[in-house]
């Protein structure tokens, strides 16, 4: 865990609209040296727009935020030059290879001579890239492309990282190895901001940032998250699932019935007491009931939960 208190992203009330359409409305959030920050939300809950404007590259209209010690409104330009900033989109240049791609963003951001050569040998050595180092870019795999965009996004070693959806439509291998990198980067010093529908990857932050509709509705550390969530979890492994999801789902406190296979995952409020007579429903009605076990709720569950509690509301 990071053990800084230094704030290196420092927002207070940031606002966003687009002609009367709010697309951030009020956000505070503080992010300290070291941490692994996520920011998760639907589709359109305002996560982009939130990281444009903490980059420097998209004026609020409300609020302010302070980001490596600039003013992300007065001070864009600066604010740009010490971050890294990686997109699902990040330009990589198809026709030039590894090592000219890697080449071309050290230039970008001002490294030079003898620096410059000694830096990219690094990070070409570090990131396992150097084999591949004469490979067109648009040759690369997924996994690969991605992993030589992290690379360019950090050539200048930028104190903080900015990461929009960095792993969507990436393999679960190349995402597990890319989040080994960010850990070892953040273990470093390096603090990271980073967006993503994946909750296995939310699970991995230091701490979270749930964003619906441009508002901030909850944020902690995974496990305060999960835990204000409020949910207990039960798997029952029936024979007849569609059979027990018709017998619980309107019970009282069930947020959800889903179905994995031959199992029955409930998530529902109301602790051991709630589980047992969920069990206790299913046994009064015959079911051919296998097991039943008790596991833990996952940011999954307290994510799915808001929204629906949202879209409800
Ligand atoms: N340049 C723009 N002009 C007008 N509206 C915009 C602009 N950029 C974003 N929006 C709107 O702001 C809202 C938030 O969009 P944003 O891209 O920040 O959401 P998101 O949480 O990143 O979504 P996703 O998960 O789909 O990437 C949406 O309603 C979007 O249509």
């Amino acid at each position: 865990m990071p053990d800084s208190n230094e704030l290196v992203v420092d927002a207070q009330h940031l606002s966003r609209r687009f002609g009367n359409s709010v697309a951030v409305r009020d956000v505070s959030l503080q992010v300290r040296r070291g941490e692994i920050f996520g920011v998760l939300g639907p589709n359109g809950a305002g996560k982009s727009t939130a990281l444009r404007m903490l980059c420097g590259v998209l004026d609020p209209t409300g609020g302010r935020a302070i980001v490596v010690g600039h003013d992300v409104a007065r001070e864009p330009e600066q604010v740009k030059a010490s971050i890294g900033y990686m997109t699902q989109s990040f330009s990589l240049y198809t026709d030039l290879t590894v090592a000219e791609n890697i080449g071309f963003y050290a230039s970008l951001y001002g490294l030079g001579g003898a620096e410059r050569r000694r830096r990219i040998d690094h990070v070409l050595r570090e990131s396992e890239l150097d084999a591949r180092a004469h490979q067109l870019a648009g040759e690369l795999s997924g996994g690969w492309k991605q992993r030589l965009a992290l690379v360019c996004a950090t050539i200048h070693q930028p104190p903080l990282l900015f990461l929009d959806e960095p792993t969507a439509g990436v393999d679960p291998l190349s995402r597990r190895e890319f989040w080994e990198q960010i850990h070892g980067l953040a273990t470093a010093g390096t603090t990271i901001v980073v967006t993503t529908h994946y909750m296995d990857e939310a699970e991995r932050c230091h701490r979270l940032a749930f964003i619906f509709h441009g508002e901030v509705f909850d944020s902690g550390r995974p496990d305060e998250i999960v835990a204000r969530a409020g949910l207990s979890i039960a798997e029952f492994v029936v024979d007849d699932v569609d059979q027990a999801t018709y017998l619980l789902q309107d019970m009282p406190g069930v947020e959800e019935c889903a179905h994995y296979g031959h199992v029955l995952r409930l998530a529902v409020h109301g602790g051991a007491e709630a589980v047992a007579d969920a069990r206790a429903r299913l046994e009064r009605a015959g079911l051919a009931l296998h097991d039943v076990r008790e596991t833990r709720a996952t940011v999954e569950d307290a994510f799915v939960a808001m929204v629906r509690r949202e879209r409800r509301a």
